[in-house]
């Protein structure tokens, strides 16, 4: 996965990126870090194509951002898992069953879902809550929930979008184990996070964007630490 000097400008508030280069190797893990607004989540967005830069080139899984077709997008994203802040489950359904959708949609034989999905919370830890629907469930999870239904189609990458933003620290952590995990079976994770301290932990490569612009890439989170701080 490659970004080549991208920029993206947004009509109404201008430039959310600028000139923006980096390169995602195989199961990689790496955090986007930075402050508010900074362009993480624009950044996430062109990764999956939900948006196309104004400058440079994405690709991503054989995909050119520059010669992409919208009939391609859903085939692109199936090859890719997308968790939120917000956790996004259908509330009308349950834990299994917000899982077992995923796998309906892109057409899985009727046989394989319900073994896949049964596989997919164990994998999550959430085998005693599979009937329960998500507004039964704790913030973190409905987070397992999601993204067991991101691992759903075997996707080479995954992309998280503050996915701890709404837990406390015990559930962040677990959230966190629970990435680490998936990614050391083959899984890429590119994480945004406004959390210092667990990428200070983990000693990770992380990519800091600053309003719009790539600040940093690598792990001398020393450096981090003093410039958010510095900010704040
Ligand atoms: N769809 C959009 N239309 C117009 N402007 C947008 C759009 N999405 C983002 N922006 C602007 O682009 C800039 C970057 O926003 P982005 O959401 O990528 O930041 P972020 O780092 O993810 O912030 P946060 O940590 O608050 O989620 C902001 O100035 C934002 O207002």
């Amino acid at each position: 996965m490659r970004v080549m000097n991208v920029s993206k400008d947004y009509a109404r508030s201008g430039t959310a990126l600028r000139d923006v280069s980096f390169e995602l190797r195989k199961g990689e893990f790496v955090f986007l870090v930075g402050h508010s607004g900074a362009g993480k989540s624009t950044l996430l967005k062109l990764l999956s194509m939900a948006e196309r830069p104004s400058l440079g080139e994405v690709r991503v899984s054989g995909y050119s951002s520059s010669s992409i077709t919208t009939r391609e997008i859903p085939h692109l994203r199936r090859r890719l898992g997308i968790v939120f802040q917000d956790f996004r489950l259908l509330p009308d359904r349950t834990a299994e069953q917000n899982v077992a959708f995923a796998l309906e949609v892109t057409g899985t034989p009727h046989a394989q879902i319900a073994p896949k999905v049964a596989r997919l919370l164990t994998q999550v830890g959430l085998t005693s809550r599979a009937t329960a629907y998500p507004h039964e469930l704790s913030g973190g999870e409905q987070q397992r929930v999601a993204i067991a239904r991101a691992l759903a189609n075997d996707p080479f990458l995954l992309l998280a979008d503050e996915p701890t933003g709404n837990l406390d620290d015990r559930a962040t952590h677990a959230i966190f184990v629970l990435l680490r995990e998936i990614n050391a079976r083959g899984t890429a994770v590119l994480m945004a996070t406004h959390n210092v301290g667990m990428i200070q932990r983990s000693n990770l490569r992380f990519l800091q964007l600053d309003q719009g612009e790539l600040r940093f890439d690598g792990t001398d989170t020393a450096r981090l630490l003093a410039d958010m701080r510095g900010r704040r």
